[in-house]
């Protein structure tokens, strides 16, 4: 079993990770997770907090001589907004005192998880409240960038054994393509050239992270447009991972489903609202004829497919093809149009207030969900093949590949 766990507020000190679980042997740097890291910043409509940050993570314990030992590989990412950020001042999140001085926060955004956590956690009333902060902190999608680090290391495994997870967005708020029949031949043909690597690569060359550059420049004008008018932006991306063999997951119990674990992926991400594995919504209105993947057999006795709307997973189960796994994000809840809420101090209705945000993190959120996609596959993996080291892994996983007639990593 692999496991990983965060801490940290968005405005505090740092942010902390611990993985476990992992093989031994496992090849893996702290350049390769900042890799991930900066390609998370990536994407037109971030706000002001992209120009303050700078994440590059720090190995504590876990590697040596830039392989995985099996033993827990604990991560540190510092938050430099803590020290430069007027709403990271270190008086305001100290973890000592008694915060005497500091004033509240004490309008909840809608859509944010202001309300609902201070509700929960007590913070709308005294002694620890009203004041929202401890939500904002925890909440935000700060957390992502560990998450990231986190699910790096495993992404790296998949690598050393010829998996790759790639995404691109499809859609930013009005301007995309629901279609897939209109990206399908140029995703597929990223990734005949190179795996799903060579299709992150080729969306992280769009300021949007969309394969087609007219649909960038409309989406660039569209932002912008929304950001005049004080609004934000949701949207719509796509995950892919290639190199995956039959067999992983299981249909013999709920919480063993590939697709049930990947729907789980997308939905853990801040904002998320809807995930579809393969055909996924469209399949609810399709004919069977058109919607399963008929089977065949190549020369040297491989079961191949011609079609892929089962986005690679049936009966819960990896059947060999790539995995396909598309998410929704909602529109950032900070808008600096005000919406109506209540002031948890005085009870009176009073408009939002602004302070600075994103006015759409889909193409931010797309390499969050590559990271989430490549932490179940890896998971899923381990399941299947275990082993205490990585050669005991990738042996057993090569010989599936021959039994199943794919190439061998
Ligand atoms: C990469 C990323 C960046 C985000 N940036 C912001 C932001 O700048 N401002 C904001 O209000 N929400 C932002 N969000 C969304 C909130 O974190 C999210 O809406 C909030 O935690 C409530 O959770 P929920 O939307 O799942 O209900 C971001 C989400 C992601 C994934
Ligand atoms: C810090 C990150 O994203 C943040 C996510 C976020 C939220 O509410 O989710 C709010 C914003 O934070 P701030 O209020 O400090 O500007 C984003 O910048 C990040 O992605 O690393």
């Amino acid at each position: 079993m692999i496991r990983y766990l965060t801490a940290g507020e968005s405005h505090g000190p740092a942010l902390v990770g611990i993985v476990e679980g992992m093989p031994a042997g496992v090849p893996v740097t702290a350049a390769d997770l900042d890799e991930h890291l900066s390609r998370r910043w990536l994407g037109f409509g971030r706000g002001g907090r992209a120009k303050i940050e700078r994440d590059k993570v720090s190995v504590l314990s876990g590697l040596r001589f830039s392989h995985t030992m099996g033993s827990p590989i604990a991560l540190h990412l510092a938050n430099a907004a803590f020290e430069k950020d007027r709403a990271g001042w270190p008086e305001v999140m100290a973890a000592g005192g008694t915060g005497e001085g500091v004033d509240g926060i004490t309008m909840p955004r809608p859509g944010h998880a202001d309300l609902a956590g201070a509700q929960k956690y007590g913070f709308d009333r005294a002694p620890h409240g009203p004041d929202v902060r401890p939500v904002i902190d925890r909440s935000s999608a700060r957390e992502t960038a560990m998450r990231v680090a986190c699910c790096s290391v495993a992404r790296q495994m998949l690598r050393a054994l010829g998996i790759e997870v790639g995404s691109h967005v499809l859609r930013i708020g009005e301007v995309g393509m629901d279609d897939p029949g209109l990206w399908r031949e140029g995703r597929d043909a990223l990734l005949a050239s190179g795996g799903a690597r060579a299709l992150y690569e080729a969306a992280d060359a769009s300021e949007t992270r969309m394969l087609d550059a007219d649909l960038t420049e409309r989406t660039i004008a569209h932002i912008k447009e929304a950001k005049a008018a004080g609004d934000t932006l949701g949207g719509v991306y796509e995950v892919i991972v290639t190199g995956v063999p039959p067999g992983l997951g299981s249909y013999v119990h709920w919480d063993r489903r590939l697709d049930g674990r990947l729907a789980q992926a997308i939905l853990s991400i801040q904002a998320q609202k809807a995930a579809e594995v393969g055909d996924g919504w469209a399949a609810g209105r399709t004919p069977g004829s058109e919607v399963h993947d008929p089977i065949s057999r190549d020369a040297r006795g491989a079961y191949r497919r011609e079609s892929n709307h089962a986005g690679g997973v049936e009966g819960g189960v990896s059947n060999g093809m790539p995995i396909v796994v598309r998410g929704a994000m909602k529109p950032i809840p900070t808008l600096i149009r005000p919406l109506a809420s209540v002031d948890l101090e005085t009870g009176e209705a009073q408009p939002t207030r602004y302070e600075r945000s994103d006015v759409t993190s889909v193409p931010a959120a797309s390499t969050v969900a590559e990271a989430t996609v490549a932490w179940t596959i890896a998971e899923a993996l381990v399941e299947r093949y275990g082993g205490d080291t990585f050669e005991d892994l990738r042996q057993r996983l090569d010989a599936d590949r021959e039994r199943f007639g794919m190439e061998r990593a």
